[in-house]
């Protein structure tokens, strides 16, 4: 029997592939993993369009009880349904290890990631450099590992893709403080504020990584009808409206002269 890990896509239901289609029908138990999920996925739409129940497994269970999940996959077949590509940005490396070790056979189902927000930016992907996280900001976590990664990449005139922050299962530290565990609503980080603690960063470090003149590509809900790809500065970005989750961020690097055209329909108005 098989453990598949298979890609939704990146908008709606509509968006798994037909070879995921047919292995999710072959399934006795389905896990929809929470993370970018409870953002995207109608998880009453999957289980109409499945015609069978899902299980959601937040992080905590894909990455600690990943056992549960291979309960019985020696015996029937299993399905672990991830937002994007399986192993784009995540590779569930304890859950498939854990899989191979007790020789359960492990298929993987791609589709499209947030990786393709390189192609739809425009940019060459041949032009990318490492790729970073941008997390939220709190009063007293302000981590800026990013910076150093976006400096070099910039140094080498390579782009950076940036993927932000998405908070699920978050508690309410107040309640907390109260004894009580209650959790806040899920949220996630735009483009605007992205730029802001970049900018932030900058004026703290002052090595001149970026500034708000740097060149950008902010995309929102890819492969939505109202999907937007739209490029400027830093601080032209800052007041447009991206909409509804979910949202990425690319630093331009040095910009190629066929980029450029394709940069300027995307060009703020
Ligand atoms: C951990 S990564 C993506 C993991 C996912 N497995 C994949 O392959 O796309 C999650 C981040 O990618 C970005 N992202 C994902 N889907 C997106 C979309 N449709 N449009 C814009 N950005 C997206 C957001 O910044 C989000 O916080």
């Amino acid at each position: 029997m098989v453990l598949y890990f298979i890609g939704l896509g990146l908008f709606d239901e509509k968006d798994i592939t037909l070879r995921g289609l047919e292995a999710v029908k072959r399934c006795k138990r389905i896990y929809l993993e929470a993370y970018t999920s409870i953002l995207l996925c109608d998880k009453g739409k999957l289980e109409e369009l499945y015609g069978k129940p899902v299980i959601t497994a937040d992080r905590e269970m894909v990455e600690s009880y990943a056992d549960q999940i291979l309960e019985g996959a020696d015996v029937e077949d299993v399905a672990l349904l991830v937002v994007g590509d399986p192993f784009g940005a995540t590779t569930h490396t304890d859950i498939q290890l854990r899989a191979r070790e007790r020789r359960i056979p492990v298929k993987v189902i791609h589709n499209a990631s947030v990786m393709n927000a390189v192609g739809a930016s425009g940019l060459q992907l041949y032009r990318f450099g490492e790729a970073v996280s941008i997390v939220f900001f709190t009063e007293t976590w302000r981590p800026t590992s990013f910076y150093d990664k976006i400096a070099a990449n910039r140094k080498l005139g390579l782009h950076t893709l940036c993927l932000l922050d998405i908070k699920v299962k978050e508690p309410n530290f107040e309640m907390l403080a109260r004894g009580k565990t209650v959790y806040e609503p899920p949220r996630y980080m735009t483009v605007n504020t992205a730029i802001e603690q970049l900018l932030e960063v900058e004026e703290i470090r002052k090595e001149g990584a970026y500034d708000g003149s740097t060149m950008c590509v902010g995309l929102s809900r890819l492969q939505a009808d109202d999907q937007q790809i739209v490029a400027g500065t830093m601080k032209e970005l800052l007041s447009v409206d991206f909409g509804a989750p979910l949202h990425c961020l690319i630093i331009a690097g040095d910009i190629h002269v066929v980029e450029e055209e394709i940069l300027a329909f995307y060009k703020v108005t």
